[in-house]
């Protein structure tokens, strides 16, 4: 990991800081608090994307007729959301550290001129020393216009802010290579680029998570490839925060022996690709669910788009244009085989890319600058 570590995102999910019984935990969010304002105090940039506020919603109302689920989430939420916040405004306070809320939903992400408001408004909160604590405005983001899960979210916020490193902190001690119920299976600690992690990923979740491993894993690679660090660990574990940042760079406790140190510290790391991505790049690799259509290519395409080259995507090289887009908007890459490889902002309308389609000599459809090829 680099020496210098400035700015990081930390996620911590539901089941972290829910107790059994589904209520808000909090003596495990007071010692969470603890560790980040340590943190802070060592000068290191802080980006809570904190999940909880169902759970701490659940225990304040009890509906007198049963509620289906989105009514339940909506009005769980609500309610919790302003507790949750409330608790950690007074957490921090105790250590004299500012936070501010933001919530925000998939839409918020889905044109540049929003997507750049948002970063404006984190950039400035950690310009004056305010942590932002993040969390999804559950009330009116309901079925589609949801993120699969906070992972997600998280995932969006730490490439749009570029930390250096994203924590996701989960009820599990990291990825294992088979069941976590199995005594056999263990923590993979490091995963390199390209790593197939399928066979190891079971569909089950913790009983208040929404997404699950997988959409961990999914993000963990994403964001990794946009060269992010990525951390998955147990946030149930007692100083985790501090003590795997004290691991992984030491220099940023120089008071600390490294006796004091956890040694039986497990967690899985994904490490980060090389080459960082442009913010403009990771605006657009985050975007495919906003996808208005698709642009086909044909085997030669897809051979030079594979390559390391800085490639643009040429009418000669579309075979076919679907949907209907204008020109800004977000389209997906397929290849010649019908595997969606990527995706870019149109450069032209689909009606100026279907005219062009197939020539020669004419403008990029979409200009290598704004391409994400995954
Ligand atoms: N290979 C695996 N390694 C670790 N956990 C796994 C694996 N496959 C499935 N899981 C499940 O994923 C759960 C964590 O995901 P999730 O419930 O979404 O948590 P969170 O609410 O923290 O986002 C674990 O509790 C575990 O049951
Ligand atoms: N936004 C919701 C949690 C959403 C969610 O998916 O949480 P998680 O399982 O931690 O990724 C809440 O605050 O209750």
């Amino acid at each position: 990991m680099e020496q210098q570590l400035t700015r990081i995102a930390v996620k911590i999910g539901s089941n972290v800081l829910t107790r059994r019984d589904g209520t808000l935990d909090v003596t495990r969010m007071s010692a969470l608090v603890d560790q980040v304002a340590e943190l802070h105090k060592a000068g290191v940039e802080i980006i809570l994307v904190s999940s909880g506020a169902v759970a701490s919603g659940r225990s304040e109302i009890h509906p007198a007729k049963k509620l289906d689920s989105v009514d339940q989430r909506q009005l769980f939420s609500a309610v919790g959301q302003a507790k949750l916040i409330n608790r950690y405004y007074e957490l921090f306070r105790e250590h004299g550290i500012p936070v501010g809320q933001v919530l925000t939903m998939k839409e918020n992400f889905a044109t540049r001129r929003h997507y750049l408001n948002q970063k404006n408004c984190m950039t400035v909160m950690l310009e004056n020393g305010v942590i932002p604590i993040v969390n999804e405005n559950d009330t009116i983001s309901v079925s589609e216009l949801m993120f699969t899960d906070n992972d997600e979210l998280s995932g969006l916020i730490a490439s749009m802010m570029d930390a250096q490193v994203l924590i996701i902190l989960s009820n599990i001690d990291g990825i294992y290579n088979g069941s976590p119920a199995d005594p056999a299976s263990e923590v993979i600690r490091k995963i390199e680029h390209g790593k197939d992690l399928s066979s190891y990923i079971q569909t089950s979740k913790s009983s208040f998570g929404r997404g699950g491993m997988l959409t961990k894993t999914n993000i963990a690679r994403k964001v990794a490839d946009e060269g992010i660090t990525v951390i998955i660990a147990n946030g149930k574990r007692d100083n985790i925060l501090v003590d795997l940042l004290h691991q992984e760079l030491p220099a940023l406790f120089p008071d600390v022996q490294s006796s004091a140190l956890n040694s039986q510290l497990t967690y899985t790391r994904f490490i980060p690709a090389p080459q960082p991505v442009s913010s403009v790049k990771k605006w657009i690799a985050h975007s495919e669910g906003f996808a208005k259509g698709e642009l086909h290519i044909d085997d030669c395409a897809t051979k030079v788009l594979a390559s390391d080259k800085a490639v643009s995507i040429l009418p000669i090289g579309i075979t076919d244009v679907r949907g209907e887009f204008e020109k800004d908007d977000i389209v997906r890459i397929i290849d010649f085989e019908g595997n969606p490889i990527g995706v870019g902002k149109a450069n032209c309308s689909s009606e100026q890319a279907r005219e062009a389609m197939g020539k020669h000599g004419k403008k990029p459809v979409v200009h290598y600058d704004y391409l994400y090829i995954e």
